[in-house]
């Protein structure tokens, strides 16, 4: 199977049936009678409480761990299967059109050392895939000469998502990795995301504390998850935002349908704003020319006497304000 196959896909992106998932070697049953369906080309929400299994089915779906009861079909093939039949059938992998981002890798100390973030990305492909490449460093706000040891968490994150992305993938398994972006950058990758899963009949699954910016113009559909058990399943058609009303009402007959009291929310200010600061900075070369300018200023503004250079004061600055 080629990725070009996958734009004529007919097959579900997800089979999942039965699914019971315990923790090997505890009693912890994380996943109860687990069923799920995902079409190609959807964007999908997984919502649930700390502890719910999310980040667990996930990683399932991924294929990072192991299911003993159940089961799991991506593309219409079982990824744990490795049959000659299956390869005979495919000239590639299912598993290589997925992608999983999880929030494990910014804590990686390998990537807080001194490496160009250029480098790391030309290593996941940034060569190969030159428009992608040039188009996520642009949605993501990449600076490629950032050292990724002198660069902030969200900076980080950024870089992380950026070689996530870069190859094309057909299933993409989010796990609450935009925390700590913030809302311009956020809000870009959305409509990326969306985008892709449409023109490239691709589909996102997305496990999120965060529902800034999430309503009917990205979600396809809302799966809530409760202790390991999936307790709603709605399509977004059957959700319906109203100023008339001022909590959540559902309706079960003829058919489940929910109704959204629309909510105040201080996340377009915000997104006005940040986008105000980012016209204001310009390119990622302006950057660098005011910070130049700025530590040039800074310089010639120093009088010489304060703590760098005047060794007393500092002596007495630290006898005034410690006690021993
Ligand atoms: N290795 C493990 N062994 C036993 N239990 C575990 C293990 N990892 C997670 N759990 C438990 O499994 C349950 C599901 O965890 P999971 O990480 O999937 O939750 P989550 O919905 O992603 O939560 P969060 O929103 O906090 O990320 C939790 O009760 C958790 O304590």
């Amino acid at each position: 199977m080629t990725l070009q196959d996958h734009f004529n896909d007919t097959s579900l992106a997800i089979e999942l049936g039965d699914l019971d998932y315990i923790f090997p070697g505890t009693s912890k049953v994380a996943l109860h009678q687990f069923n799920l369906k995902i079409s190609w080309g959807t964007t999908n929400l997984i919502i649930g409480p700390n502890g719910a299994g999310k980040s667990t089915l996930l990683r399932i779906l991924a294929g990072k761990t192991l299911i003993g009861k159940g089961s799991l079909k991506i593309g219409g093939f079982d990824p744990f299967e490795f049959s000659i039949n299956r390869m005979e059938q495919h000239n590639s992998d299912i598993n290589n059109y997925i992608t999983y981002l999880g929030t494990e890798w910014a804590a990686n100390s390998v990537v807080k050392r001194d490496i160009p973030v250029s480098l790391l990305i030309s290593s996941i492909g940034g060569e190969t895939f030159v428009e992608r490449r040039n188009e996520l460093i642009e949605i993501l706000d990449i600076d490629p000469q950032w050292s990724m040891s002198k660069i902030s968490d969200g900076e980080r994150r950024r870089v992380q998502i950026a070689m996530g992305l870069i190859k094309p993938w057909k299933l993409l398994l989010l796990d609450e990795v935009t925390i700590d972006l913030d809302v311009v950058v956020r809000s870009k990758l959305l409509s990326f995301l969306k985008r892709e899963s449409k023109t490239r009949n691709c589909c996102v699954i997305y496990a999120t504390h965060i529902f800034d910016g999430l309503g009917k113009n990205w979600c396809d559909r809302l799966i809530h998850v409760n202790a390991g058990l999936k307790v709603d399943d709605i399509n977004m058609e059957d959700i319906e935002f109203s100023s008339n009303i001022d909590t959540v009402e559902v309706d079960t007959r003829p058919a489940k349908r929910v109704k959204i009291p629309m909510a105040e929310s201080l996340h377009p200010l915000a997104l006005q704003w940040l986008n105000e600061d980012l016209a204001q900075r310009g390119s990622r070369e302006d950057e660098r020319l005011l910070m130049a300018r700025r530590h040039n200023d800074w310089n010639n503004a120093r009088d010489g006497k304060y703590f760098d250079a005047d060794d007393d004061k500092l002596k007495d600055y630290f006898k005034a304000t410690r006690s021993y």
